[in-house]
């Protein structure tokens, strides 16, 4: 179930883009059996009437198929133990898998069973996510024209892509890539990658840089660290699972750099400031600049390893090997898609604090009045 509190009405959005977006977050090349068998569901509890938004909160319930076949070990009312004998599905999963919540979420609430906490821990989640970041991407798109894309630009160890970024028109072609690549290079040095890992039985992560085109200067603020626009992409990216770092802009190129080779100077132009560069990302003194926002996020491996890692089973206290029913082998290029559901809900929020309104129109009146405002400075040589 996604929840999405505080967007305004009168955006445009159906249930068939929110089927196109989540059919978006299944592809990739190594994703696992589950995302064959397993459809996304969507149902539009409320919030949006005839197509557009209400203003009030919007309720997505996105059914799970597996469901089913759970219904009975995970039922929310007691269950006479015999009926659960027989089945290896109902037996207790008390050896923690490595990399995954289980041995932490086991001691910290007191559980004999993995299962307590696999289930919610599970990226399974994420369609909730881009569910809602459906709606905050309709929203941008409507009224400020800001588009949000992603590309893969390395999975494991393969040649990472180092050219331009991507412009929104490059989307289609980006989706229609099996790794979500930009350019035939990279594409193939990552499927070469994934397969060599599928053979060793063995899982792979990578990283995912994601831009957003046409943002306006001034979202975010420079005023206390919470209210930092990097600061809070930073944490909604690192709040998807698995998401061990993220970079703004050039980041961690930019730490190796002397301060002139490390910034965007700024000139006189026809229209305003310009930049010839953009190595901040489109942030600085955490706001947007007007710039495009570009962050990139950092993937580990797959937890689940086929090739099954040492564990301690937490019942016996003996040595065992962590249980491996399924998994992906990478899901980086759906990561990518998260990553932008992640991005379009933050911006959408600093957007909507900076402009407010209760309406679409209301919205759009209060930016153009700004856009007024700063389109004036400077004045033109
Ligand atoms: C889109 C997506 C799909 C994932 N699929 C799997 C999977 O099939 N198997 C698995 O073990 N982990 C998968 N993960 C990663 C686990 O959810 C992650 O390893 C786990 O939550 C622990 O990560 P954390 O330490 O960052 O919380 C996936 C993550 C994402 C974002
Ligand atoms: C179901 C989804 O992803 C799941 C995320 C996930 C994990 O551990 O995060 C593990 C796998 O599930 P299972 O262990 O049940 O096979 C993935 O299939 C999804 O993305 O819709």
């Amino acid at each position: 179930m996604a929840m999405l509190d505080g967007m305004v009405a009168g955006v445009e959005i159906t249930s068939s883009d929110l089927a196109e977006q989540l059919a978006r977050r299944r592809l990739g090349y190594g994703r696992g059996a589950r995302m064959k068998f397993e459809a996304d569901k969507v149902s539009v509890i409320g919030g949006i009437r005839h197509g557009r938004t209400l203003g009030s909160p919007i309720a997505i319930e996105i059914g799970n198929t597996e469901w089913p076949k759970w219904e009975q070990v995970m039922a929310p009312d007691p269950v006479d133990p015999a009926e659960l004998e027989g089945s290896a599905r109902n037996a207790p999963l008390t050896r923690p898998r490595p990399g995954h919540a289980d041995y932490s979420g086991m001691l910290k609430y007191g559980f004999d069973d993995a299962r307590q906490v696999l289930e919610r821990a599970s990226a399974r989640e994420t369609a909730a996510r881009v569910a809602a970041g459906t709606v905050a991407r309709n929203f941008l798109r409507q009224v400020f024209g800001i588009e949000v894309l992603s590309h893969v630009i390395s999975i494991g160890a393969s040649s990472p892509y180092d050219g331009p970024p991507p412009r929104y028109d490059d989307l289609d072609a980006i989706d229609q890539s099996p790794v979500r690549a930009f350019g035939k290079d990279a594409e193939t040095s990552m499927v070469e990658e994934i397969e060599a890992a599928k053979r060793d039985g063995d899982t792979l992560g990578g990283v995912v840089e994601i831009l957003a085109t046409g943002v306006p200067v001034g979202l975010g603020s420079h005023v206390s660290g919470d209210t930092r626009l990097d600061a809070r992409l930073a944490g909604a990216l690192m709040g998807i699972q698995a998401i061990k770092g993220v970079e703004v802009g050039d980041g961690f190129a930019t730490a190796r750099r002397r301060g002139s080779a490390a910034h965007d100077e700024m000139v006189p132009g026809a229209d305003g400031v310009l930049r010839s560069t953009n190595r901040a990302g489109g942030l600085e003194g955490g706001m947007s600049n007007g710039e495009d926002l570009r962050v990139r996020i950092a993937m580990k491996p797959i937890s689940t390893v086929p090739r099954a890692l040492a564990t301690v089973d937490m019942t016996t206290g003996e040595a065992a090997s962590a249980i491996h029913q399924r998994s992906d082998v990478c899901a980086v290029p759906a990561a990518g898609v998260v990553a932008e559901s992640m991005v379009a809900l933050v911006v959408a929020q600093a957007a909507l604090e900076k402009f407010g309104g209760d309406s679409v129109a209301e919205t759009a009146t209060n930016l153009r009045t700004y856009r007024e405002a700063i389109d004036a400075r400077p004045p033109r040589p």
